[in-house]
């Protein structure tokens, strides 16, 4: 057998009429096919230049889903298309979750087979960008990198190994990129679900439709433009952990549904009225307050009691402060070793400003800092004049009822502002709240931290 070197698309089927026909196909499309009548054979075709690999289930020598458990382990970035026979839903299922990209029941229309193969093309090409940019940025962070110095982060980090095992759903809360997301893959990880998927949903990311399919998955004809039956994400994280960011912004008809699946384990295809059944554990992240969201009629208070079975809260960086500079030492260390060179030092100016520094974009902000710092810096040192640009920008782009920090510094903007709220609102803690946008929780942290009295 012959490797030629620039066939770009891998054709398996051992039916030699359809074979005849998609490389005549394909090659009016553009595409430089291989052909191959045999599972086995398969994996050796593989080059640098496959782009795509269009297989049928049933063929001779290894079967199609041996090879395509081989493919996604060995060529994670490959997309693969399968072909089945209708009787074969099943086995559509199982490939889907072995990683396969899409696929089709045979008969199928050519048309549609190549605007797959297309998008495939096309997703192969991204996510070999992609990856080139996560290893550059290196946004994964392994647990064992996770900062816990400050005695409240202790404390999450205590909670976290003692519910990561447990099936129950949980609810992360806190400020936009406090380390959420860090958190939802750390349970995850620890869970015994960790050989399965972890798959992430951002609710806000899709307009409510995409949404709806993209959770439930659709059959079909479901809806104009549904071509073709599409399987959820809750499918896809079957055994596994679906995590919903922003679960806030779930729109409201929506949320039923979600409640069906928290309390019965059960949802439906777009399309269908087959009940499904899922095996998936659920995390949820916000960084807005649910409860004030149920007041304003925007998310039931039913679901809200599902969700919230653990809450962990994660604190802002601000209330976390002896994190912030090995926070920033290891950002440094990051950014040096993707640049292969030596870590940048804070001298210790600027360690005083990063210490004093209210952080409202959290620990995103404060590896966005150090990136810039890091690379206007002289001598490889960190200077207050090399950050003082940078907590302006932020503090003037930061929210809008965030004081200037001026001369003063950020606790006693704080503090004054928390004193005047009360003294406003007649010393009512839940009003006070409102009125600051924050959570009566943290009215009562403050009030602490500050030593403000009833
Ligand atoms: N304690 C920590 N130790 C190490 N890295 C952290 C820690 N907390 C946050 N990070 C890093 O900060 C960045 C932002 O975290 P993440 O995306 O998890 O925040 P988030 O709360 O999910 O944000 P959003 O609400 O905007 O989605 C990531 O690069 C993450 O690795």
């Amino acid at each position: 057998m012959k490797k030629p070197k620039q066939a770009n698309l891998i054709i398996a089927d051992d039916d030699t009429v359809i074979t005849g026909l998609l490389e005549i196909h394909a090659k009016k499309q553009g595409f430089q096919p291989i052909i191959t009548h045999s599972g086995d054979e398969v994996l050796q075709l593989i080059s640098p230049a496959t782009e795509v690999v269009l297989l049928d289930l049933n063929m001779p020598g290894m079967s199609g889903l041996e090879v395509l458990k081989k493919l996604t382990k060995d060529h994670p970035h490959l997309p693969a298309i399968i072909l089945t026979a209708s009787s074969e839903a099943s086995e559509a299922v199982t490939a889907m979750k072995l990683g396969a990209y899409d696929y089709l029941t045979k008969p199928f229309d050519p048309s549609e087979l190549f605007a797959v193969l297309h998008k495939a093309r096309k997703m192969r090409q991204l996510a070999e960008e992609n990856s080139t940019l996560k290893e550059m940025i290196n946004d994964t962070t392994p647990v064992s990198d996770i900062i816990a110095v400050s005695p409240s982060m202790q404390v999450l980090l205590d909670q976290i190994q003692k519910i990561a095992s447990l099936e129950a759903t949980v609810l992360l809360t806190g400020e936009s990129g406090v380390g959420k997301t860090m958190i939802a893959r750390q349970l995850h990880q620890l869970s015994q679900r960790n050989q399965h998927a972890l798959v992430t949903v951002s609710c806000p990311a899709l307009p409510r439709e995409l949404l709806e399919s993209e959770l439930f998955g659709h059959e079909k004809g479901a809806f104009t433009g549904a071509m073709k039956k599409r399987i959820g994400k809750i499918e896809m994280a079957d055994k596994g952990t679906l995590f919903l960011d922003e679960i806030g912004d779930l729109p409201l008809d929506l949320q039923p549904k979600l409640l069906n699946v928290l309390q019965d384990r059960e949802y439906y295809r777009l399309g269908s009225e087959r009940i499904l059944k899922t095996d998936v554990r659920i995390i949820v992240a916000t960084n807005l307050d649910l409860e004030e969201k149920i007041e304003s009629g925007s998310f039931r208070e039913d679901l809200y009691y599902r969700l919230n079975v653990f809450q962990l809260v994660v604190p802002a960086l601000r209330e976390r402060v002896q994190c912030i500079i090995p926070l920033c030492e290891r950002a440094l260390q990051k950014i040096a070793e993707r640049r292969g060179d030596r870590a940048a030092s804070i001298n210790k100016e600027a360690r005083d400003m990063l210490l004093e520094y209210h952080w409202p974009g959290n620990v995103r902000e404060l590896e966005n800092m150090m990136e810039r710092a890091s690379a206007f810096c002289q001598n490889n040192t960190i200077s207050a004049s090399d950050l003082v640009s940078q907590l302006k920008s932020s503090s003037a782009e930061g929210e809008s009822n965030q004081p200037n920090l001026g001369n003063m510094k950020w606790a006693d903007i704080e503090k004054l502002s928390l004193e005047q709220t009360l003294a406003a609102c007649s010393g009512n803690k839940s009003k006070a709240a409102k009125v600051l946008g924050i959570a009566e929780k943290s009215v009562y942290n403050k009030m602490k931290k500050y030593a403000i009295e009833s």
